[in-house]
C-alpha cells in the first residue's frame, strides 16, 4: 500500500510521471493535483487497467486534500526554461510555488517523503527543507532532489560512444548539483570500466552537464525535458517506493547531507567542506536515507577539480534557497 501525490500533475513532466506511476504496481493510490487540467488527465490515466485508485485535485483549494495520508509527494510543479534562460532563472517563480506546495504538504502528512524535480534544484531543496524546519518536522532522510536525470543521461550518451555497452544497466555516480558545472559526472567511477581518453571525458563531461541545454535548444520555446524527466523521476520514485518496502536499492540523490554525516565525510574531504547539501550515491532504506554511499575508489584530479567549481556554485544558489523562506517568514 503506498499513497502518491504529483503535485503539478497535467504538466509536461506531470502528465507522463503520472502515467508511470499508474504502471507502479507497488501504488495503490494516485493523486493528482494541478492548478489547471488536471480533471482530465486524471480520468484519462484512471482507465489504465492497473489497481491503483487515481483522484484528481483541482485548484489551491483542493490542495490539502490532494496531500492528506500521502506517503509519497513528487512535485514537477512549476515553470520551465526557455532557449537564453538558466535555470536560476526560474527562481522568481518556481520558489514561491515549491514554499506553497511543501507547506501543505507538511501540514497534512508530515512523515511523507518529498522528490522535488521542480528547478532550479538547487535552491528549490534547501525551500523545501528550510519550510519543513520552520514547522519542526524536517527529517533530512525523507527530502530528495530527483538529480536521476543527469544519471540517466551519463549512462545514456557513453553508449553513445561505446555502442557494446548496454545504457539501462550502467551506472555512473553523478555528484554536485542539477545545473550546469555544478554536475559532476564520476566516469572514473563508472560500474564498468570505460577507458575512456582525456578528450572522451572533457567531451561527456560537458555534454552530461548540459544535456538539459540540447533539449531546450530543440524544444525551441516550447519547454524542456519533459519525457525523459518523467521517466527519470518515475525510475527514482520506484527505487524509493521498493526501499519503503524493504528492498535496498542506491540513487544519487540531491540530500542534505546531515541525512548521514559519517557517510557525508569521503565527500566532505573531497572538497564539499562544510556544504550543507549535494548529490551523492545513496542507498535507499524504508525510513528514507540509510546511508550515503562510499566513493567507489579514488577520483581523478579533472573530477577533484570539478567538485571544486560546483561547491562554489553551489553554495550561493543554497543561501538564495534558505534565505527566501527565512526572509518570507518574517
Ligand atoms: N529535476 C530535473 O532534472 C528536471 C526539472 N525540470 C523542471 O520541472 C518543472 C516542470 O517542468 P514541465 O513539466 O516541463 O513544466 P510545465 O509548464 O509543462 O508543467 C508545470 C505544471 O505545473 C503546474 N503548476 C504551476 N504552478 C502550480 C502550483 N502552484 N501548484 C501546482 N501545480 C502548479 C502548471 O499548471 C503545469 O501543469 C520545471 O521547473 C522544470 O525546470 C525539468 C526537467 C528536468
Ligand atoms: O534543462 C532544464 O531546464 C530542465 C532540466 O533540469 C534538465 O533537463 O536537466
Amino acid at each position: 500500500m503506498v499513497s502518491v501525490a504529483i503535485l503539478g500533475a497535467a504538466g509536461g513532466i506531470g502528465q507522463p510521471l503520472s502515467l508511470l506511476m499508474k504502471l507502479n504496481a507497488h501504488v495503490t493510490k494516485l493523486n493528482l493535483y494541478d492548478i489547471v487540467n488536471v480533471t482530465g488527465v486524471a480520468a484519462d490515466i484512471s482507465h489504465v487497467a492497473t489497481n491503483s485508485e487515481v483522484k484528481s485535485f483541482l485548484g489551491a483549494d483542493k490542495l490539502a486534500q490532494a496531500v492528506t495520508d500521502v506517503d509519497l509527494v513528487i512535485i514537477p510543479a512549476g515553470v520551465p526554461r526557455k532557449p537564453g534562460m538558466t535555470r536560476d532563472d526560474l527562481f522568481k517563480i518556481n520558489a514561491g510555488i515549491v514554499k506553497g506546495l511543501v507547506e501543505a504538504v507538511a501540514d497534512n502528512s508530515p512523515r511523507a517523503f518529498i522528490c522535488i524535480i521542480s528547478n532550479p534544484v538547487n535552491s528549490t531543496v534547501p525551500i523545501a527543507a528550510e519550510v519543513l524546519k520552520g514547522r519542526g518536522i524536517y527529517d533530512p532522510k525523507r527530502l530528495f532532489g530527483v538529480t536521476t536525470l543527469d544519471v540517466v543521461r551519463a549512462s545514456r550518451f557513453v553508449r553513445d560512444i561505446r555502442p557494446k555497452i548496454d545504457a539501462a544497466t550502467l551506472r555512473i555516480p553523478v555528484i554536485g548539483g542539477h545545473s550546469g558545472n555544478t554536475i559532476v559526472p564520476l566516469l572514473s567511477m563508472a560500474s564498468t570500466p570505460l577507458d575512456l581518453s582525456e578528450t572522451e571525458i572533457a567531451e561527456l563531461t560537458n555534454r552530461i552537464q548540459f544535456g538539459g541545454d540540447e533539449v531546450v535548444k530543440a524544444k525551441d520555446g516550447a519547454g524542456s525535458a519533459t519525457l525523459s524527466m518523467a521517466y527519470a523521476g518515475a525510475r527514482f520514485a520506484d527505487s524509493l517506493i521498493r526501499a519503503i518496502k524493504g528492498e535496498k536499492t542506491v540513487e544519487p540523490t540531491f540530500i542534505n547531507l546531515a541525512a548521514d554525516e559519517a557517510g557525508a565525510e569521503a565527500y566532505r574531504k573531497l572538497g564539499v567542506g562544510s556544504l550543507e547539501f549535494f548529490a551523492v550515491p545513496v542507498e535507499l532504506g524504508s525510513q528514507g536515507v540509510a546511508r550515503i554511499m562510499p566513493l567507489n575508489g579514488n577520483v581523478t584530479d579533472g573530477e577533484r577539480e570539478a567538485v571544486a567549481v560546483a561547491v562554489n556554485a553551489l553554495d550561493a544558489n543554497i543561501s538564495t534557497g534558505l534565505n527566501f523562506v527565512r526572509h518570507s517568514a518574517k
